[in-house]
């Protein structure tokens, strides 16, 4: 290097690095971490595996016990080696990274990293590798993977940009331990049973799927007033299929390519979740609106301030190809699911059959819903009160939310609880009575009308928490 000018060491490395190739008689693959915008899965079984072997196999490692694992767990550094053998078979497996030059200057500038796998090999045992050693890693990964498995919870509202974990991907895991299961969720059986017989189908028809030429997802549309269990629900799906939830916030998505972006990036076996989708878009009035502005402002572009952020412009077409378009079945096993409260608001394109595959009211707690919460919260499963309250829950119109709320008061006396219940049903009940005189109650009179409108939108039941079927309208 010193002896030659920079332009020949160059080449002569080249040419130093050719012969060495011609000469070599051992084979280098290399594998990547990031496969365009996805992490490889490659890669991660590979890293998953190599992390069993490294704590023996490498002298400088990296140490990680994830929140609530059992174990500590072993990476190998940058630059680190392993030798691993397999019934005689001896590759080298070192772990590269190399920094990409950025090609703007910014103050904030942080260089980006590559990291890959290069794994090696002598040549005569080429055939092995490719056909027992590789396979032999990933099933190993998958065995591990399922062993140490944390179900994670994805969004997409920012991460530290400058870590390097996140920067290069769009959504930001955090491990996800919501104790929420359909044991808990106070809901009546019928439809409880209905949900997980569907669930239970779903993840158990990938041949099926495949023969009826359909991609192989499912969605719901889980609606009702605040408190009804629309999240929890969203958590006992995820415990009870073992799925990874992809919290999507509408509001931090900038447009329809970000969209795709980001749902090409979530994996199988999930759920990819928008919550109150009609107050993070704009959804039923976008097309109204759009036709206003343009009437009152001939050139609305012009008006803007140069300096304004770009407001999102994901718009309903966006969101509808992102359930059901072209793209969406890259990649299998999804759950799609959208919460709201106002179902009224949403756009009938969101509603029509087919689109969502099933419609869940969630509403008021009834009877048997509130054994269930009596069962967790106070652990009885029969009390003398249960009569009244049997009579004042079907007229009061309460959310489990706030049944949950009075039971939790005195959890350690049954009794005292229970009458805390029965004043709340009471206020309940007159609460209601003076806000809509004449009327079933306040919210819920609304209620009852949306599932009547969803009948007539819906080809599936739309079932609510009391297992009513709502009329099926024919569509007009
Ligand atoms: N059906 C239910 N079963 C058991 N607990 C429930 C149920 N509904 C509500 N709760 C309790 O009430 C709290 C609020 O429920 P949750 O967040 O699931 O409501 P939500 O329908 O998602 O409300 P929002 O529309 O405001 O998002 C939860 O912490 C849960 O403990
Ligand atoms: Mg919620």
């Amino acid at each position: 290097k010193e002896y030659l000018p920079p332009e020949l060491y160059e080449q002569f490395t080249a040419l130093l690095r050719k012969l060495n190739k011609y000469f070599s008689s051992y084979i280098t693959i290399i594998i990547d971490e990031n496969e365009g915008m996805k992490v490889s899965e490659v890669y991660e079984s590979v890293q998953v595996y190599l992390s069993t072997r490294s704590s023996s196999a490498a002298s400088r490692l990296k140490l990680n016990k994830p929140k609530n694992a059992q174990e500590f767990t072993f990476t190998m550094d940058k630059k680190q080696q392993i030798v691993d053998e397999f019934y005689g078979l001896k590759v080298w497996w070192i772990l590269h990274s190399r920094e990409l030059k950025q090609q703007m200057f910014s103050w904030n500038s942080v260089s980006d990293e590559k990291r890959y796998f290069e794994l090696k090999f002598h040549k005569k045992d080429k055939t092995r590798v490719f056909d027992t050693y590789l396979p032999h890693v990933m099933a190993e990964a998958k065995i591990l993977e399922l062993k140490n498995r944390q179900r994670k919870i994805y969004t997409n509202k920012g991460g530290d940009s400058r870590s390097y974990e996140y920067r290069n991907r769009i959504w930001t895991p955090v491990v996800f331990e919501h104790p929420a299961t359909f044991e808990t969720l106070a809901l009546d059986p019928d439809l409880k049973d209905d949900i997980m017989q569907d669930l239970q189908k779903f993840s158990q028809r990938e041949t099926y799927y495949k023969k009826v030429g359909r991609a192989w997802k499912r969605g719901y549309l889980l609606y009702g007033p605040p408190g009804t269990g629309k999240s929890s629900m969203i958590a006992a799906i995820s415990n009870f299929l073992q799925y990874d939830i992809y919290d999507l916030e509408l509001t931090e998505v900038k447009s329809n390519t970000e969209l795709r972006k980001l749902l090409i990036a979530t994996t199988n076996k999930s759920i990819i979740v928008i919550e109150d989708i009609d107050c993070s878009l704009d959804l039923s009035d976008r097309k109204k609106k759009g036709k206003k502005e343009s009437k009152e402002d001939p050139n609305p572009a012009a008006a803007k301030p140069e300096n304004e952020t770009p407001e999102s412009n994901v718009t309903l077409s966006g969101v509808l190809n992102f359930t059901d378009g072209l793209w969406s079945c890259c990649g299998s096993e999804r759950i799609i699911i959208f919460t709201t409260n106002h179902i009224d608001r949403l756009d009938s394109a969101l509603l029509r059959s087919g689109r969502m595959d099933k419609h869940i009211h969630l509403s008021f707690c009834g009877f048997s819903a509130l054994r269930v919460l009596a069962r967790n919260y106070l652990g009885i499963e029969d009390h003398p009160l249960f009569e009244e309250v049997e009579i004042l829950i079907e007229e009061a119109k309460i959310t489990p939310a706030d049944v949950s709320e009075e039971l939790m008061r005195s959890s350690e006396d049954p009794t005292a609880a229970l009458q805390n219940l029965i004043a709340a049903l009471r206020r309940a009940k007159e609460k209601a009575a003076l806000v809509l005189p004449g009327s079933d109650g306040g919210v819920e009179g609304n209620l009852g009308a949306e599932a009547e409108e969803l009948g007539s939108t819906a080809e599936n039941s739309v079932t609510d928490l009391k297992g009513e079927k709502a009329p099926n309208v024919p569509v007009e």
